[in-house]
């Protein structure tokens, strides 16, 4: 709803209240077209201010109501009689105006900000475009280019941004109400004529066609298929081309096709999935509004390899005081070097201080006696890591949570190297861990819930989207990868090329295919783990038995390239060929394809044609179907958790949803049928086995994604 006040005599105050953001549902639609008419209406009121609530603008049209039957007076009509108002509406600027809340602002005739107020035309993020007219505003208001930076990222702006733009008329370090409030009694009376947005031209470079025919092109280029940053070029080239009525046209007809696509669907999906992963709970029955955190004031991290050093940057800028150990010399001194760079590169993005101050670094274990959380990154050697846990046990002051930052190591088993397994927990972070936003929890079973709900905290103060997941071999992410890269190997031997596989992945819209990632993250390191496992046989022995390995399909080809010493990027070749080592553009290797065609005669394999579809449904459906398995095992508590952690670690288009989301959207039934015929065709691959939990959801009728943690529920109950 919307409260209507008349203050300082003459002004007539709108406040939006919809807690917690304010948005703009079909009440408070209502409430402002209303309040509105009444301030209109009342010859008291010479001017008008319009704000939200508990510092808090607004937040947007209201994306529950999407979806739904949508009801009460739409925004374009109630935004354009505040425009066409003849008393002044003066919008004043608190928190945040985003989305349809910044497209009200533009419909006023002045705007007055806090200082630090956050603004943007967020819409693009959730598939959609500003249709409430900020498509045909923003542009007549701040020129082309700035508009179409704006509408097609989504990007926050700044207070002091917004002002340098345009968007606003003032910037205040007080309260902005009463500022608006004195701006508004300043101007009443005064014409409005120059202060409808949308009746101002166009400021139109010259060369339109051109313009909009390069960001096209870099639009298209970085939305990696996403249709909704496509759609607002072509309204702001509306904006640019048509008269203002027309574009407002264009801009609704753009906005229809957007509003019912799957793509808007994944992205509000992931909207509230990635709010919902902090609602944690475990199969203990603790959850997060249960169990309380303890603050940290200081941190360590022990091993400054690339992980450690990402890590104890994350920690330094939250402001945290931070040890940071390395006891093997050369890296201790390379370390050091390296950490201060990233933090002066970053504070010089930021236009801060870089927090070099707040870690003191030492080449001595013993120098974390006193922090209140370790954070362990030594090299992934499950020996060497029992070491460093049985050691912090002793040196921890009472009280100090352990945390690994294992990508696939047992945690429990760490937790049993301590004098109290309920303080140890694992933090996995992504590389680069000052820089990717994922952060894996993992539990286990021994963990304390004050131990989650600390990492927890500590991720969120990090700037990470956290998930609370299970303990088990690769936890969520990597475990469900483990069946997607051994899907890739196996097309690679029945005749794809990395080309084919990688094509499909990326016309999919993950930023790289998998045989390009592997080639960055170094095709050594699983060669290392797949070593300790017993799975590696060196040399190309052929026959059937030389891919089999523990009873079921294996493809020795990643090992046979790491046997040649091409270890991906750093070597200047992998599954690609590079410049030289280190550089990053992959290339045909003529050499690969030669290999690739005497592996297949050596082990008698005719190679055959495969296309698209089938990279896609082998790989996407035998990383869905080990997804499943981590829901029936209650290693994730929901497919939000699963999806959130695929969008934010694993460059999963987020436009898709996450790989739970997708399955659902393609249909339980389809997945099913498609894992049942490969796993036909290929019975010596277990991951391709339809799990349980798939053939019980189908049985059950397929329920919607948001239904399925209730139906989980449900069966396991009935078991
Ligand atoms: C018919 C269409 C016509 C015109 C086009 C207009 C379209 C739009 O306006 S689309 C909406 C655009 N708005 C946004 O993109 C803003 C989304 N919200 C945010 O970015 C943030 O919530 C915030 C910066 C406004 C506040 O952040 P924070 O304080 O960290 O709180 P949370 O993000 O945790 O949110 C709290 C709570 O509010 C729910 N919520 C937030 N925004 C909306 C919204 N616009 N509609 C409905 N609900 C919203 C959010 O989900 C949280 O609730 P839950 O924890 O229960 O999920």
């Amino acid at each position: 709803m919307a409260q209507f006040t008349r203050v300082s005599r003459s002004v007539g105050l709108i406040t939006l209240q919809n807690p917690p953001v304010n948005a703009l549902s079909a009440v408070a639609r209502q409430g402002i077209v209303d309040a509105v008419k009444r301030a209109l209406s009342d010859p008291k009121v010479k001017s008008v201010v319009i704000c939200g609530q508990n510092g808090i603008f607004c937040g947007g049209a209201d994306i529950k109501e999407f979806g739904t039957n949508i009801t009460g007076p739409p925004l374009v009509p109630m935004i354009h009689a505040i425009e066409a108002s003849n008393k002044p509406v003066v919008a004043a600027i608190e928190g945040s105006a985003f989305g349809g809340g910044l497209e009200l602002a533009l419909g006023c005739h002045y705007r007055v900000a806090h200082s630090k107020a956050k603004l943007g035309l967020t819409e693009v993020t959730l598939g959609l475009l500003p249709a409430a007219g900020g498509t045909q505003r923003l542009p007549r208001l701040i020129g082309v280019p700035a508009a179409l930076n704006l509408i097609t990222t989504g990007r926050h702006v700044t207070a002091a941004e917004a002002l340098q733009l345009g968007i606003v008329d003032q910037v205040t370090d007080h309260n902005a109400v009463d500022e608006a409030v004195k701006f508004a009694l300043s101007v009443a009376g005064k014409s409005l004529d120059a202060r409808r947005i949308s009746t101002y031209p166009c400021p139109c470079p010259s060369d339109v066609d051109a313009l909009f025919e390069e960001v096209m092109q870099k639009v298209r280029q970085s939305a990696r298929g996403a249709i909704a940053p496509i759609a607002c070029v072509q309204a702001v080239r509306a904006a640019a081309t048509l008269p203002y009525s027309q574009g407002m046209e264009r801009e609704q007809e753009l906005m229809a096709t957007l509003f019912t696509s799957g793509q808007a669907r994944a992205l509000q999906y992931c909207f509230f999935a990635q709010r919902a992963v902090g609602r944690w709970s475990m199969p203990s029955g603790a959850r997060w509004d249960t169990s309380k955190p303890r603050s940290i004031h200081k941190a360590a991290v022990i091993g400054l390899g690339t992980m450690g050093r990402g890590i104890a940057v994350a920690l330094a800028q939250t402001g945290l005081s931070v040890v940071a150990v390395e006891t093997q010399e050369k890296q201790f001194m390379e370390a050091k070097k390296m950490v201060s760079g990233m933090m002066e590169r970053g504070a010089k993005r930021h236009g801060t201080a870089p927090p070099l101050d707040k870690i003191t670094y030492s080449q001595n274990i013993q120098a974390v006696a006193d922090v209140d959380l370790v954070i362990e990154a030594v090299f992934e050697d499950m020996a060497l890591k029992e070491k460093v846990f049985q050691q912090l046990s002793t040196i921890c002051k009472q009280g100090t949570f352990l945390c690994t930052n294992t990508s696939a190591l047992d945690v429990d088993h760490l937790a049993s190297q301590t004098r109290n397994p309920e303080l140890v927990v694992g933090m996995h972070f992504f590389a680069p861990a000052h820089v990717m936003k994922l952060l894996e929890v993992v539990y286990g079973p021994r963990s304390s819930p004050q131990a989650v709900a600390t990492a927890m905290q500590l991720g969120k103060k990090m700037g990470k989207v956290s998930v609370a997941v299970g303990n088990c071999r690769g936890f969520v992410g990597n475990r469900m990868l483990k069946p997607y890269l051994e899907q890739a190997l196996f097309l690679l031997e029945e005749g794809a090329t990395p080309e084919l596989v990688d094509g499909a992945l990326e016309e999919f819209g993950f930023a790289l295919g998998v045989f390009k990632m592997s080639d960055l993250s170094g095709l050594d390191v699983g060669w290392k783990v797949r070593k300790g496992d017993g799975l590696v046989e060196p040399g190309l022995a052929s026959g059937p038995s030389a891919r089999i390995r523990q009873g079921r399909r294996y493809s020795p080809l990643g090992d046979l390239l790491c046997e040649q010493g091409r270890f991906g990027q750093k070597t200047g070749q992998g599954w690609y060929r590079y410049d030289k080592p280190g550089s990053r553009v992959p290339r045909y290797d003529p050499w690969l394809h030669s290999f690739l065609e005497e592996y297949r005669t050596q082990h008698g394999i005719v190679a055959r044609r495969i296309d698209q579809q089938e990279v896609l449904e082998r790989c996407l459906y035998a990383l869905i179907n080990e997804g499943f398995r981590i829901l029936e095992d209650g290693i994730a508590a929901g497919p939000e958790d699963i999806d959130i952690i695929y969008v934010f670690g694993y460059s999963w288009p987020r436009h898709r949803g996450g790989p739970m989301f997708y399955a659902s959207m393609v249909g339980l039934a389809k997945v099913l049928e498609r894992l049942e015929h490969y796993h036909q065709a290929h019975p010596d691959v277990p991951y391709m086995q339809p799990c349980n939990l798939l053939r019980r959801l189908v049985a059950s009728g397929s329920p919607p994604v948001h239904k399925w943690k209730e139906a989980i529920k449900k069966l396991r109950s009935q078991l």
